[in-house]
């Protein structure tokens, strides 16, 4: 309302109050005068759904300034004048209507942004010292008599360039191992996570390993037919001393729910590959594995882990 379509100098417009119950005031004001702002003002912050509550009291004299006119701004229904006047939107106004055209009064409505969409915080537990020493310094030798047996990773959907990394599939030995102690934690970790306990009906197993640019692109590890029954994720992590490789976190996005799917949000957990560590997460979070750095590129310094799910019995 600050930009009146009006010329200068000032000129005599005519203003026609229309109060409620019908009645009506013509006054005489010069085009520039802030009464007429106040009115045209009045009128237009009733158009819009957040006008104040307050009410302002205009006094005018009227009939020739015999007498006075009293009005509340809520009583101001609208106002005519002669020549017209039109208003501009203002900048952050969008209309709601067509555009103004000089015989029409416009209603100009300032839009909610959207409410964004909540945010699920993500939330996961890393275990420290998982293995005992001696039982890790058993599984890097094992690892290191087994490399001819990894083979490249794939993914359910079979996408290219979604994940890099080698996985040995047997490792009877250790597997066993894991298993075990998985299954030992894993009613407390669900109660520190806040999920319902359930009968496991099996843990999966898998010894991985990230060389130099490999990585695992934004997935979940539950969303196809047949690992729909994954609830908990675990990672356990192991690589040679001194530590070889850098980068390889894993980035954990909290979640939102759109379209009542669960999808990524902007927002994450970063968690830190700590040798003889294992972290664990509810399988359907979205995650990623960031790309790892090793520059030797030797095999012993990769980024390794013993890593698998917890299914839920249907
Ligand atoms: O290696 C990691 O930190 C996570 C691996 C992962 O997300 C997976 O194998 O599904
Ligand atoms: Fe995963």
């Amino acid at each position: 309302m600050d930009n009146l379509s009006q010329s200068s100098p000032a000129k005599d417009i005519k203003v026609t109050l229309l109060l409620m119950g019908g009645h009506h005031y013509t006054i005489s004001v010069k085009s520039d005068s802030p009464l007429l702002v106040n009115l045209l003002r009045t009128v237009a912050a009733q158009t819009q759904s957040q006008s104040t509550g307050s009410s302002k009291l205009f006094q005018l004299p009227v009939n020739d300034d015999r007498q006075a006119l009293w009005f509340s701004s809520h009583h101001l229904v609208g106002v005519v004048t002669e020549p017209p006047i039109f208003a501009q939107p203002q900048p952050q106004s969008v209309p709601t209507l067509e555009q103004p055209t000089t015989s029409q009064f416009v209603q100009y409505a300032t839009p909610k942004p959207p409410a964004p969409d909540p945010i699920i915080s993500s939330d996961f537990i890393q275990l420290e010292q998982f293995l005992t020493p001696a039982e890790t310094n058993r599984l890097i030798k094992y690892v290191l008599k087994n490399e001819r047996n990894f083979v490249p990773t794939s993914t359910s959907t079979g996408e290219a360039d979604y994940r890099k990394s080698m996985v040995l599939h047997s490792f009877p030995e250790f597997s066993q191992l894991m298993i075990k102690r998985i299954k030992e934690v894993t009613p407390e970790i669900l109660t520190r996570l806040e999920i319902p306990q359930f009968n496991i009906s099996d843990v999966e197993c898998q010894l991985t390993l990230h060389n130099d640019g490999n990585y695992y692109k934004v997935h979940n590890d539950s969303g196809s037919a047949d690992t729909l029954t994954r609830e908990l994720t675990y990672v356990y992590y192991f690589n040679r001393q001194p530590k070889a490789f850098s980068g390889g976190e894993l980035v954990i996005y909290d979640s939102k729910v759109v379209n009542n799917y669960y999808v990524a949000a902007e927002t994450y957990k970063v968690v830190e590959p700590h040798h003889n560590s294992v972290v664990f997460f509810p399988s359907r979070y979205m995650h990623e594995v960031l790309p790892v750095s090793v520059p030797s590129r030797a095999f012993m310094d990769s980024r390794f882990t013993i890593n698998g799910w917890v299914r839920r019995a249907t």
